[in-house]
């Protein structure tokens, strides 16, 4: 038989995430946490690399063109006693720094596609090219660069200057979504639709369960995996799944990984005896038309591990006074969700005062600077500007970007962007109002033809 052979190119984009409320109490199973997706998506495009006839190139190379030396080349191998694909760096030139988010990601794909596909035992896998594209609000803009988004129109990805190690984040959860694309899109790439279809719950599940495989992995951790579960589905009420739930799986390389990895992948928590026990409620989410949520960078971010570790140890210490903080955090967290979805105005603004307060609380408590004064004073002036219906340091809190509930006219934005102007001169400080808004929609497939610039770019 003759023709053309498939074109597998894809693009998979996912959204960052703000936890609006249900910090720290979504660790726990016994609570949710309120999750909205953000407009700010990461994009990676997967493409088979042509090779001449009788040339036998063995290599995935994934590019991440916005950052300085951000080439990264793989090559791979099948491990012995059912340990799956392992892929290592290859140097060549000048030495690249490692990504591990991105390798770690590689291997666990790459094991389950070649377990799940028992055609990939003889044909292996063909050279692929991964092109990565971060919406910019990923980062904050490079100091020396001029352009600002209200005074000229950056491309649509920006290039940083800089290499990865050293680009500022700004916390809208740039691994969970680089980690969920590139998963999507070599499951996309390398399986047939039967084995992996985006569009379907199973697909769905497929991938949130291995991006969040992945995802521990390589943070080495295992946090509540809102960042991962809000990358795939997009906002929701989310309740984590059991940690436990990782505990038997052998790291990739070690005998009987891929298997394992497949069957802890596949597994469907929805039957009965079935293992993966998170809940994901997109019924009590929803933006109503003329509310946003906006996000505040003010360039500096927190470790969210010291700042767990301090709250655990105090809940601990205080098992009552927890319960009863934590109890009354969660009423919050689904009085929230109900106000927004309802569009109910000053429910959401009787609910977010109190909330911060709460968390504010549970700061000084635990000594974790959750809500530090220098953010509650600027919250504070910023809820009294026109059309502000209420703000919070989200998430663990600190230092990262803090979102703004607010009325979605130009007015109301233009008075917020006099205000934190004004705000950064008379503090000295550099805070703005970014682009990305709160969105519903999670992981989904783009058109390759939009991309092509950025592919021919190489
Ligand atoms: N644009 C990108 N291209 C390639 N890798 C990226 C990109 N953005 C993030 N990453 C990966 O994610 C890591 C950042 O993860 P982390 O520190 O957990 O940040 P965040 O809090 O934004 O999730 C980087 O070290 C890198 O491995
Ligand atoms: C404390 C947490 O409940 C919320 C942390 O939320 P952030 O949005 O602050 O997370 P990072 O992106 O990792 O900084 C931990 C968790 O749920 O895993």
């Amino acid at each position: 038989m003759t023709g053309n052979p498939v074109d597998r190119t894809v693009v998979v984009s996912s959204p960052g995430k703000v936890l609006l409320a249900g910090g720290y109490i979504v660790l726990d199973r016994k609570h949710t946490g309120l999750v909205f997706g953000l407009s700010a998506r990461i994009h990676v495009l997967a493409q088979e690399i042509p090779t001449s006839s009788g040339v036998h190139l063995r290599e995935i190379v994934v590019r991440s063109p916005q950052f300085l030396n951000a080439t990264w080349r793989f090559g791979y191998h099948l491990v012995a006693n059912g340990g799956g694909i392992k892929v290592t760096q290859l140097q060549s030139g000048t030495p690249v720094d490692s990504n591990h988010f991105v390798e770690t990601t590689l291997n666990y794909v790459l094991s389950y596609i070649s377990h799940a596909d028992p055609s990939r035992a003889t044909r292996g896998f063909e050279p692929a090219s991964l092109l990565v594209l971060a919406d910019n609000d990923y980062y904050s803009k490079p100091q020396d660069s001029t352009t600002t988004p209200n005074t000229s129109n950056p491309p649509r990805f920006q290039h940083f200057s800089t290499t990865l190690r050293n680009a500022h984040k700004t916390g809208l959860g740039s691994s969970a979504a680089i980690v969920t694309s590139l998963t999507a899109s070599l499951l996309a790439h390398y399986l047939p639709p039967a084995l992996f279809d985006l569009s379907t719950p199973h697909g769905r599940r497929i991938l949130h369960n291995l991006a969040q495989v992945a995802h521990c992995s390589a943070q080495g951790k295992i946090g509540s995996g809102f960042d991962v579960a809000s990358a795939v589905y997009g906002s929701c009420v989310y309740r984590r799944f059991s940690p436990g739930l990782l505990g038997a799986l052998p790291g990739p390389g070690e005998a009987g990984f891929a298997e394992a990895l497949v069957g802890l992948v596949d597994d469907d928590g929805e039957k009965e005896g079935g293992k993966w026990d998170y809940e994901i409620d997109k019924e009590s989410v929803g933006l109503p038309k003329g509310v946003a949520i906006r996000m505040c960078d003010v360039d500096c971010g927190t470790q969210t591990v010291s700042m767990v570790k301090k709250v655990h140890a105090w809940r601990d210490e205080n098992p009552e006074a927890a319960g009863e903080v934590y109890g009354k955090l969660q009423g919050k967290v689904d009085a929230l969700a109900k106000a927004l979805k309802r569009g109910e105005v000053e429910s959401v603004e009787k609910v977010m005062g109190p909330f911060r307060e709460l968390m504010r609380g549970l700061g000084k408590k635990s000594g974790a600077a959750i809500e530090p004064e220098s953010q509650e004073e600027m919250l504070d002036a910023l809820e009294k500007v026109e059309g502000v219906l209420g703000s919070v340091v989200p998430g663990a809190g600190g230092y990262d970007a803090a979102a703004v509930v607010l009325r979605d006219d130009e007015e109301t934005e233009k008075r917020v962007e006099g205000f934190l102007r004004e705000w950064s001169k008379s503090h000295g400080i550099q805070v703005g109002l970014m682009n990305v808004k709160g969105e519903t929609e999670g992981a989904r497939l783009e058109d390759p033809r939009e991309f092509k610039a950025w592919v021919a770019a190489e």
